[in-house]
Formats: C-alpha cells, sequence, structure tokens
C-alpha cells in the first residue's frame, strides 16, 4: 500500500516504521496542511494537531483516498466529518486510541460499568497521564471511557476534568516526562477501591493498530470504527 502520512511527528515516525516492517511504502510524508498530491496515496494516515485534523481529513474525502484518523482534540467536528465521508462516498475510521490492548480496555470498561450501575456504593473517577508535550486534556481516550461509563450507568451524565459534582465523572490528567499513556478508571467505596488499567509501554501499539486499520479500509466506503475492524466485544 502507498501510505500518505498527515503529520510526521512522535506517531508519524513511528508509524513510518511499523508500515514499513509490513511491506508498505510511505509515498507522503507532511508536517504541513498542503504542499503535496494526496492522490499519490493508497490511504492517508493523519496524526497531527487537533486544529488541523478536519482539514486534512476532509480533503481526503474529497480526493477519494481512504483516511485513518488519530488526532485528538478536535472532536467538535467529527459529525461534520462523518456527515461529509457519508456525502462525498469516501472511507473514514477515527479511534480515540489504535491499541489493541486499549480497545480490550474499552470493552472491561463497559461491562464494569454496566455491573456497577447496580451498585450504590461505589463512585467512579478516572486518571490519564501522558508526556508533557502533550497537547489536549483529557486525552481522547479518557473522553471514549467516560461517555461509554455514561451511555452504561445510570448514576452518571457528565465529566469533567477534576469535577467533584453528583453525576459527573471527575478526569485527572497528568503530565509527566515520557509517558507514551497509562489509564485507569477506578471504582471506590466506604471500603475499597477496584481499579482497571492500561499502561502503554511505547507508542507501538498504537502505530500498529493505525497500520493493521489502514489496511482493512483500504478498499471500502464508509465511516468505521476499531470494533469494527479488531471485530471485538
Ligand atoms: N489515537 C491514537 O491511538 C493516538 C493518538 N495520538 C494523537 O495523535 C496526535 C499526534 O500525536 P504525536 O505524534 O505524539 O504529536 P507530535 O506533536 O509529535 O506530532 C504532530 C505533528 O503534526 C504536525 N502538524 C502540524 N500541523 C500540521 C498540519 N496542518 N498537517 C499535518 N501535520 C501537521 C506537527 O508539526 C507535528 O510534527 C495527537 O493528537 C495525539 O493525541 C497519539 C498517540 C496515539
Ligand atoms: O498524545 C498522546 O501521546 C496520546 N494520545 C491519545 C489520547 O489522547 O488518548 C492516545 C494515547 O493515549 C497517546
Amino acid at each position: 500500500m502507498k501510505i500518505a502520512l498527515l503529520g510526521y511527528g512522535k506517531m508519524g515516525k513511528t508509524i513510518e516504521k511499523i508500515a514499513i516492517q509490513r511491506g508498505h511504502t510511505i509515498v507522503i510524508k507532511t508536517n504541513d496542511e498542503d504542499g503535496y498530491d494526496i492522490t499519490q496515496a493508497d490511504v492517508a494516515i493523519d496524526f497531527s494537531v487537533p486544529n488541523a485534523a478536519f482539514f486534512n481529513i476532509i480533503k481526503c474525502f474529497k480526493h477519494g483516498v481512504p483516511v485513518i484518523s488519530g488526532t485528538t482534540g478536535w472532536l467538535d467536528n467529527f459529525k461534520k466529518a462523518k456527515a461529509l465521508c457519508e456525502e462525498e462516498n469516501g472511507a473514514f475510521i477515527y479511534a480515540s486510541n489504535f491499541s489493541l490492548g486499549v480497545n480490550i480496555f474499552f470493552e472491561l470498561n463497559k461491562q464494569l460499568a454496566k455491573m456497577m450501575s447496580k451498585i450504590e456504593s461505589y463512585k467512579v473517577s478516572l486518571e490519564e497521564i501522558h508526556h508533557t508535550q502533550k497537547l489536549d486534556a483529557p486525552s481522547g481516550t479518557a473522553i471514549t471511557l467516560a461517555e461509554s461509563i455514561i451511555s452504561e450507568h445510570d448514576s452518571y451524565s457528565d465529566w469533567s476534568l477534576l469535577s467533584k459534582k453528583e453525576n459527573t465523572i471527575p478526569i485527572s490528567a497528568k503530565r509527566l516526562d515520557d509517558v507514551s499513556g497509562t489509564h485507569a478508571v477506578s471504582y471506590t467505596s466506604n471500603t475499597d477501591t477496584i481499579t482497571i488499567e492500561h499502561e502503554a509501554h511505547s507508542r507501538e501499539g498504537f502505530a500498529l493498530g493505525a497500520v493493521i486499520a489502514a489496511e482493512w479500509l483500504q478498499d471500502k466506503t464508509g465511516v468505521y470504527t476499531m470494533k469494527d475492524v479488531l471485530n471485538i466485544g
């Protein structure tokens, strides 16, 4: 596959390594919004910055190039991107986290929230830890976890950074040197705490998931998720 890397930072470089190992060719690597011909690529992988992702994605739809996006912090425009994809008969996968481990963790989180919905004595909280260069907080993965809890648990209707309000899931976002990404969901009662946690050891799991998603999407049209790609849950 000929791959365009829209965003050639920490993730773009890791994806390049994994894509080449899997026999693909990188035909575009860019940190700019233009100055390249996207139609050279069979598929585009966008890991850029929050204010560039939407533009990069819709450019791919307009030129008939399937696109994977892992960029976080741009989801105010997600519904618009979905609608444009359908209008242009494009192909699109967005995931706040492409790693297999986190996608399994997403399913565990849903199951646990469903169980906990029946037990009033436990209160939920989320913690995410990332490297200090991260632009957005809370992380996209923490938002996905919180939204799943809200959909499964009767006591919660919103999330917020460090909220103490009833019905609102508090999220703590910490920034420490060199942390690839750690997410923990905790349920605390007066007597104990249950925690499920995912810790990424490097960026390779995210990158491998993104390349697998690109391989899967290549000949399709429509809007999909990692659940479709991995066939889990
Ligand atoms: N969904 C997932 O599995 C994961 C998502 N991410 C997200 O991916 C994004 C990128 O992460 P990193 O590579 O760590 O950041 P980074 O800061 O190392 O790389 C981003 C790159 O985008 C470039 N850029 C700026 N404007 C651009 C434009 N208009 N078009 C294309 N590129 C442009 C920057 O120059 C930079 O090189 C972040 O939003 C992060 O949260 C990161 C890891 C995993
Ligand atoms: O910026 C990062 O590094 C990461 N961002 C994603 C997020 O916001 O959830 C995924 C992963 O945790 C790494």
